[in-house]
């Protein structure tokens, strides 16, 4: 079973207008709510795909019934820990460029932390937890490493994409799969990550460290595969961005789709970059239709 873990989901409020002038009344021409945190992003994804998952995470007050009742609405399985604030409304603004407000989101008590701590216990062998987006301020940035070693001791896997400091703490734990963006490559080492070479470089640094696959996605440059074996580069579709937000989850979810069903990396690679590119060219998140129609469109290199 694939279950997916955000721990500050959102509303992810998007709000397109002509123009925004900073101090001044502005009126929308469009607005949109969508269930949003990045583990929720990639349940609704794989959904699309085929593939049935369970979210996982905290929710609380009238922003935490929309985002259930969402998930419900597309027959995702749910099963969050309730809090007793609202989920936080995270909001994105479209001008032609876009600009991201995400809220600092509810405080997690303890007793909350104990009760996910104890869903992510029932986890076995076979098994796959998908542990993304940032940790609340509340909680400890050990958290996903915690939750790491409960899986890895028992024999379920971790895919894991969150930034620094909480993802360096859960590269001991040997995850499946981490998927960094060039930047937050970057940061892990502390320098900056800008071309295809350095990514490759940085990534093996990663698997000498025990992850077992990495894919860094570099935006409009497409993304690089990593592990043990080989190293991928992937070269993505020309089209017109329409929207960023959920193109690394939808990197994830690809994958992952591909991955349980067939087994195969680079198929997998190629089928995540696809569903990246889909999303990064629709104004929601790719369908499966949008994702298998570019599938063909990314070109698949060996670097090393
Ligand atoms: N301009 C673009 N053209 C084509 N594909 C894109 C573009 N931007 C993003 N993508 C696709 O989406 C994938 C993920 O993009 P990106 O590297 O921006 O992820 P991210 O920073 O994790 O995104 P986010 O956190 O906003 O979900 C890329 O590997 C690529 O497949
Ligand atoms: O604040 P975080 O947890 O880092 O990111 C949250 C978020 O920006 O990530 C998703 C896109 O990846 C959005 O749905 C959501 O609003």
């Amino acid at each position: 079973m694939i279950y997916t873990c955000t721990l500050n989901p959102s509303i992810d409020y998007f709000i397109q207008l002509e123009e925004f002038q900073l101090g001044s009344l502005n009126r929308s021409k469009e607005t949109q709510l969508f269930p949003g945190g990045k583990g929720i992003n990639v349940s609704r994804v794989a959904k699309r795909l085929g593939t049935e998952s369970t979210a996982l995470g905290f929710a609380g007050g009238f922003t935490g019934d929309f985002l259930k009742n969402f998930l419900q609405s597309e027959s995702i399985a749910a099963d969050f820990v309730e809090v007793l604030d609202n989920t936080r409304i995270n909001v994105k603004l479209k001008t032609g460029m876009e600009t991201e407000i995400n809220a600092s989101g509810p405080i997690i008590t303890g007793e909350q932390q104990e009760q996910l701590i104890s869903k992510i216990n029932q986890l076995e062998k076979g098994d796959l937890l998908v542990l993304a987006g940032s940790i609340p301020s509340s909680m400890p940035l050990t958290f996903y490493s915690k939750l790491s070693e409960i899986c890895k001791n028992a024999g379920a896997e971790t895919v894991i994409d969150t930034t620094s400091p909480a993802l360096e703490e859960t590269l001991q734990f040997e995850p499946l799969l981490i998927k960094p963006n060039h930047h937050e490559l970057g940061e892990l080492f502390h320098t900056k990550v800008s071309t295809v070479n350095e990514a490759a470089y940085f990534g093996k640094r990663l698997i000498s460290l025990g992850v077992r696959n990495v894919i860094v996605s570099m935006a409009g440059e497409g993304a690089v595969f990593i592990n043990q074996d080989q190293v991928l580069k992937a070269a993505v579709p020309k089209g017109i961005l329409k929207n960023s937000v959920g193109a690394g989850d939808s990197v994830v979810a690809g994958f992952l789709a591909s991955y349980t069903k067939f087994g195969d990396y680079e198929e997998a690679f190629r089928a995540g970059t696809a569903a990246g590119s889909a999303t990064a060219f629709s104004h929601d998140l790719c369908t499966k239709e949008e994702a298998e129609k570019l599938l063909e469109q990314v070109k698949i290199e060996k670097i090393g």
